[in-house]
């Protein structure tokens, strides 16, 4: 008989209402918003203790709670790993890609990935990429929604600024947020959320699952195409430099460092075109939506919260003169703590990947003393975990950035055990740095020059006292956290009073 899950002998206390034989069902499939919220509740309830869950016809699965056991969970990533539920729901999209790889092509696209990730790569992307590509799309949108007093997206145009801006970099093309494939692949991830909380997603699927095929049929076109660009750059360039090494010609510059280098290595590592479309479409999806649902959220919190936005103005008022021209060194925390500490803080309350899930390879105990028998579901939510009253104290669900700072106004970072929005361990998130670079760029860039005025239609109600109550804003089903409906605003242009004093880069 297969040993069951236990904890010194006992079983694991299960959440309230968890019926008879079809245990977490119902709650599962709940809309995801809905389910995160249910966490939150389950949080309250058990404080750092593990507790079991289940769902009929899935494997037996834990929820852990205790930065000891994410610790664990987190470095111990050979027995504790990607398993077959993750893989066999997200094989459709990820395939080959480094979201689903473990072993040797887990490491050779990691390394591949973190060869890509240099300082000279960063320079590029704050200093270049991302000034060019908000001047090209994000400033041309918003000046339109200006002159015509029109009601925008703002989710949308920060996907756009993120989807080129990670096109650019990664591989050197021009990929529009908009496109047919932009449309798929957002489709096809929405799918691919679901079927984590539906067990007959396969059977659903069989007659719902036209448009998830077609869907995925544009991803994996668009992303061979990815492959058969440059693939066709390479070709030229190296008869290029066929052609000048003959001629004697040392004229030509080298090109820039930062284009096309993640697919260029990509395509160094693995011989199957399969293996480096699904590799590069990974690193493309990691990077796009979880910078555009940051910032969503981030800009949200801000309009909702304006006291906050005047002390971000204010910090980059003072300490960025030139806002034409950020310098990479001034988006450090030192420099801008309150800016960061006000994207860290829309990061917990609303993290971009929500919702973890591993799998135990063989039988493994938690440090908790929590026994799981091989194939155990093991599971983190990440939008729990960062409102826990443990953590963060009892105003853990309200959104204030100054509790990242301590007494002198300095940025006191914590480590990914109770700030696990970033993964950590092995396989921490490989774009941790350019996420923030990005962050704060937009906050100063944003900010500056840029007035946004939610347009709450269909937010707002008047109770039985007459007082006005101002829903929340949740977020949609998907394998991350975009927002349901996008974000509405209109927006007009900031009068900037640069203060006399220049701080830092006073031009
Ligand atoms: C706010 C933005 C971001 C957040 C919250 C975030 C979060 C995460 C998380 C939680 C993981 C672990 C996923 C898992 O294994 O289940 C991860 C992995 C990863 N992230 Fe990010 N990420 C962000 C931005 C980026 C960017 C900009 C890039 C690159 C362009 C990137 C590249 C990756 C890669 C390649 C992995 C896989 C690492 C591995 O398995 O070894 N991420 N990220």
């Amino acid at each position: 008989k297969e040993p069951k899950i236990h904890r010194n002998g006992e079983k694991l206390k299960r959440p309230p209402n968890t019926l008879p034989v079809l245990g977490n069902a119902i709650v599962f499939l709940r809309p995801r918003h809905v389910l995160f919220d249910w966490f939150v509740k389950c949080q309250q309830i058990f404080g750092r203790e593990t507790f079991e869950i289940s769902v009929p016809s899935l494997p037996p699965g834990v929820v852990i709670n205790s930065p000891e056991n994410l610790e664990f969970v987190l470095k111990n990533e050979s027995i504790i790993t990607k398993g077959d539920f993750f893989k066999q729901r997200s094989w459709d999209l990820f395939g080959y890609g480094i979201i689903n790889a473990t072993g040797d092509s887990w490491r050779a696209q990691r390394k591949a990935g973190v060869k890509f990730f240099t300082a000279a790569n960063l320079d590029a992307l704050i200093e270049h990429v991302m000034p060019t590509v908000y001047q090209d799309t994000t400033r041309k949108q918003l000046l339109e929604a200006v002159r015509d007093g029109s009601v925008i997206d703002l989710q949308k145009v920060l996907l756009d600024l993120t989807t080129t801006v990670v096109g650019h970099m990664a591989y050197d093309m021009e990929i529009d947020a908009s496109s047919p494939f932009g449309k798929a692949f957002d489709h096809a991830s929405d799918h691919v959320g679901l079927r984590f909380q539906n067990p007959l997603y396969w059977l659903t699927e069989m007659f719902t699952g036209a448009s998830f095929r077609s869907s995925l049929a544009e991803v994996r076109r668009f992303s061979m195409q990815i492959v058969t660009n440059a693939r066709k750059r390479r070709s030229r360039a190296a008869f290029e430099s066929l052609i000048t090494e003959g001629d004697g010609d040392t004229s030509t510059p080298p090109s820039d460092p930062c284009f096309g280098s993640l697919i260029d290595s990509l395509i160094e590592s693995f011989a199957e075109p399969q293996v480096v479309a699904d590799a590069a479409l990974n690193f493309l999806s990691a990077g796009r939506d979880t910078t555009a649902q940051s910032f969503t959220w981030m800009f949200y919190a801000l309009m909702r919260h304006p006291e906050a936005l005047k002390e971000v103005r204010k910090e980059v008022d003072e300490k960025v003169s030139n806002i034409e021209d950020i310098d990479i060194s001034l988006l450090q925390p030192a420099t801008l703590p309150l800016t960061l500490a006000t994207y860290y803080e829309a990061l917990r309350l609303y993290p971009p990947i929500p919702f973890e899930l591993k799998q135990t390879s063989q039988p493994v105990t938690l440090p908790d003393g929590t026994f799981l028998p091989a194939n155990a579901l093991v599971v983190w939510c990440i939008y729990a975990f960062n409102r826990a009253v443990e953590i963060y104290g009892d105003d853990a669900h309200l959104f204030r950035p100054g509790r990242w700072l301590d007494e002198d106004g300095k940025l006191v970072p914590r480590s990914f055990l109770e700030f696990p929005v970033f993964n950590g361990g092995p396989r921490s998130c490989l774009g941790k740095k350019m996420a923030e670079l990005m962050g704060v760029w937009v906050m100063v860039r944003m900010c500056s020059e840029w007035d946004f005025d939610e347009v709450m239609d269909g937010l707002v109600r008047v109770d039985d006292n007459g007082k006005e109550i101002v829903r929340e804003r949740v977020s949609a089903n998907s394998l991350t956290l975009p927002m349901e409906g996008g974000l509405p605003c209109r927006v007009r242009m900031r009068d900037r009073k640069v203060p006399q004093e220049r701080k830092v880069n006073g031009h």
